[in-house]
């Protein structure tokens, strides 16, 4: 987990020169580097830079990747691919289903990784590094560096989540939400704006399915959860359909929204 914080963090203090070679806008691109996610769609831009890449179910190759994080970010995603299987197992045990219910759906099998940098906000009270939202994804595991600033809304509270480089967040996501028909709720959260000295980075696995097989695959609150009593709160969806999903909205609002019955 050190060594991913740290490559991540060579990464972002590379010459804008090396770092440019990444940078596109054009979401289609598996590999992309990007300064301020929501520039065009909100009324203050997030004050972050980001290096994303589908991890899996196609692996990159470490020579596609940034010389000085490429080796790790691919051994980082194999253990953390291995710590979902297991949560998708346990994630299943709690909804009563058998422990590969998750897995079967291809709920561990599509790896999109974000790795953040917010570098110091000279006015870190105008702005987020992330504005209000929930994941777009199954589950979130996040890691973060020692510097603060991720908040959770728990009873209508922005509540601080203490940093801890040794400890891995796990962020319940939309679609989560949505095949288990409300037995687990997505979390909101943002992350404030850096009023720090040094950048803080973060690290979040998003375990969605649009990469899996686009289109093809749809998805619905689990049958064997429903009954007369537990109707479904949501329509199916494929993966096209639902495509932007892995899109913020810079309104908050949830991707579910237009899904629920
Ligand atoms: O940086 C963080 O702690 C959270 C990042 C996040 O919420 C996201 O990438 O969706
Ligand atoms: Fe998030």
């Amino acid at each position: 987990m050190e060594k991913m914080i740290n490559g991540i963090r060579r990464f972002h203090d590379q010459d804008p020169e090396v770092r440019k070679m990444f940078y596109t806008r054009d979401k289609t691109k598996k590999l992309k580097y990007h300064s301020n996610a929501d520039l065009y769609e909100s009324p203050a831009a997030s004050w972050r830079d980001t290096l994303s890449c589908v991890m899996a179910p196609d692996v990159p190759k470490a020579q596609d990747l940034p010389e000085v994080c490429g080796e790790i970010m691919l051994e980082y995603s194999k253990e953390v691919m291995k710590l979902a299987e297991l949560m998708f197992e346990i994630l299943s045990e709690a909804l009563g289903l058998s422990p590969n219910h998750l897995k079967e759906m291809d709920c561990a099998k599509g790896l999109w990784m974000l790795c953040h940098c917010f570098p110091p906000c000279p006015e870190p009270n105008r702005t987020f590094g992330g504005a209000q939202h929930t994941d777009r994804s199954f589950l979130t595991i996040l890691l973060n560096d020692n510097n603060g600033g991720l908040q959770v809304l728990y009873d209508g509270y922005w509540i601080d989540v203490p940093p801890n480089p040794e400890a891995l967040i796990f962020n319940v996501g939309d679609f989560l939400q949505l095949i288990s028909n409300d037995k687990f709720v997505s979390m909101e959260h943002r992350i404030l704006a850096n009023g720090g000295e040094e950048p803080r980075i973060s690290v979040a696995c998003f375990f969605v399915h649009t990469f899996t097989s686009p289109s093809s695959r749809v998805y619905g609150p689990i049958k064997e959860l429903l009954s007369e009593l537990n109707p479904p709160k949501y329509r199916d969806t494929t993966s096209e359909s639902s495509n932007h999903y892995v899109a913020r909205k810079p309104n908050g609002n949830s991707s579910l929204d237009h899904l629920r019955i």
